[in-house]
């Protein structure tokens, strides 16, 4: 067994003593990695040892380690502080991975992230989930990173009220799965910056192929942290490219200009019960290999990920449903079984998403891997949130892909842009669809055009007059 999945994880046991456990055979419950990333998030001031003899001293309770820590915190006896992290190290929290060893091939204790270094298809197996923590780990084995204690406490907080007040105004989307029509399982918004981009996200952008009606305009608390994304988000995508891609180059058709978020998609999770299920993001106006900004407020969840398992030769005919099961609204078609079948094929990884965590999806994850919201069992509430969790995508919508370029279909709808994510021979290829049929009550056409795209991701038909054009959408960040 490898290094990875043999290593020790320090463990709570019911008597609260520590043990030691098995990475293979641990389960969210018994983490104390997440128990301590979550204190973490609430405690950024107080040092990770002394978290860690508080939540043994309760036993392995969050919610009384937390309850204590606040009583402390008020108290005259505060317990030891960290030192103030200077700006530029913004949030980076320790990793657990780096305090744990592990023996190297030579026969040598190393730090277990020296040994995982070197990417590797990660150690999952069918019906089984991969339960991942620490930035190094989930850097490693996934095609996201993770900056936990992204903002300063006070600002996290803030801006999770503003957000929970703004939440009033979230609503249910309907999508459809085959034939019936269905609600989301979580609540939601969109946010942008301008009165004229409201007009556009209303009536000329669509979404799962019908018009938004919830748009809001986004709040300062939204946008001045949407700067601090948009920095950290750029040099994450940086390292990954030094780092992970092939030759240290960026990936094909990924964008080779700064990331710029100039829409914010927000969730409300309300109990443990909402959800979102597996799906990929439409790429209709982020074009291909798109980077996602995700911001998670509130209670911690669980988000899992799994790659796209190509089909067998058996079962390339079963392409067109498969378009519908990653579609768009994405978040929608897949059943439930299908899904947990399909999920099932490689196995799932979970990467824990504590209160103030910036989770970026990098360009590799919306074409080969699809990402949900599991259900929970239990949560732990938060302080300000009770059972609540708010989650803040920020999304860079190209300008070379504004509506008025991208294709229309037979029925005159906005054709969507879809990658083929399962059938072998054309695996990786972007095609333009009709999606008038995936919305609810409408048939759709069979419209459907193979999309060509520059090494840049913006695409070939028409650059004259995109470069003619005026941009169409403002910086997120910059626009106040
Ligand atoms: O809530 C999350 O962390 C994920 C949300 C998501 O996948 C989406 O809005 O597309
Ligand atoms: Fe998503």
């Amino acid at each position: 067994m490898d290094g990875f999945v043999s290593r020790k994880r320090r463990r709570l046991s019911n008597s609260g003593e520590e043990s030691s456990l098995n990475q293979e055979s641990s389960h969210p419950d018994d983490s104390t990695d997440i128990k301590l990333a979550i204190l973490l998030s609430l405690f950024p001031e107080i040092k990770q040892d002394e978290l860690l003899d508080v939540l043994v001293s309760c036993d392995g309770s969050v919610d009384t380690a937390s309850a204590l820590l606040s009583t402390q915190a008020t108290a005259s006896t505060p317990l030891t502080k960290k030192r103030a992290a200077p700006a530029s190290s913004l949030g980076m929290q320790t990793s657990l991975s780096s305090h744990v060893f592990t023996t190297a091939q030579d026969g040598t204790m190393k730090p277990i992230n020296e040994t995982v270094k070197k990417r590797r298809a990660p150690p999952t197996k069918k019906g089984q989930i991969l339960h991942l923590y620490s930035p190094e780990d989930i850097a490693a084995y996934t095609p996201c990173t993770i900056v936990h204690n992204f903002l300063p406490t006070e600002a996290a907080n803030s801006l999770l009220e503003e957000l929970l007040d703004e939440s009033k105004h979230f609503q249910r989307y309907d999508f459809q799965v085959f034939n019936r029509t269905v609600q989301s399982p979580h609540t939601h918004a969109v946010y942008v910056s301008t009165p004229e981009e409201h007009r556009q996200q209303t009536s000329e952008y669509t979404y799962g192929g019908t018009y938004r009606s919830n748009v809001r305009q986004a709040t300062p608390k939204l946008r001045s942290v949407s700067r601090q994304v948009q920095t950290v988000v750029n040099e994450e995508i940086q390292k990954r490219i030094r780092d992970v891609y092939p030759g240290g180059n960026k990936l094909q058709y990924q964008s080779s200009k700064e990331w710029k978020p100039n829409a914010a998609f927000v969730n409300c999770y309300d109990g443990p019960t909402e959800s979102v299920g597996y799906h990929s993001d439409e790429l209709t106006y982020l074009g291909p290999h798109p980077v996602i900004g995700s911001l998670s407020l509130g209670v911690a969840r669980e988000f899992r990920v799994r790659r796209i398992v190509a089909q067998g030769e058996e079962e390339a005919n079963k392409e067109t449903n498969e378009n519908k099961d990653t579609s768009p609204s994405s978040k929608s078609t897949e059943s439930q079984e299908t899904s947990t079948a399909r999920a099932d094929a490689q196995g799932q990884i979970s990467i824990h998403l504590p209160h103030n965590s910036l989770l970026i999806m990098h360009a590799e994850m919306q074409e080969e891997w699809k990402h949900s919201i599991a259900p929970a069992q239990t949560i732990s509430p938060h302080p300000i949130s009770g059972n609540r969790r708010i989650n803040i995508t920020y999304r860079w919508y190209r300008d070379t892909l504004h509506p008025r370029y991208t294709p229309r279909c037979r029925c005159g709808q906005h054709a969507i842009l879809r990658c083929s994510q399962r059938k072998q021979e054309t695996r990786g290829r972007y095609m333009w669809m009709c999606y008038a049929g995936f919305a609810p009550g409408k048939e759709g056409c069979t419209f459907f055009q193979w999309a060509e795209f520059d090494d840049d991701g913006d695409p070939v038909w028409d650059k004259k007059r995109i470069e003619d054009d005026a941009p169409t959408l403002a910086n997120f960040s910059a626009s106040q």
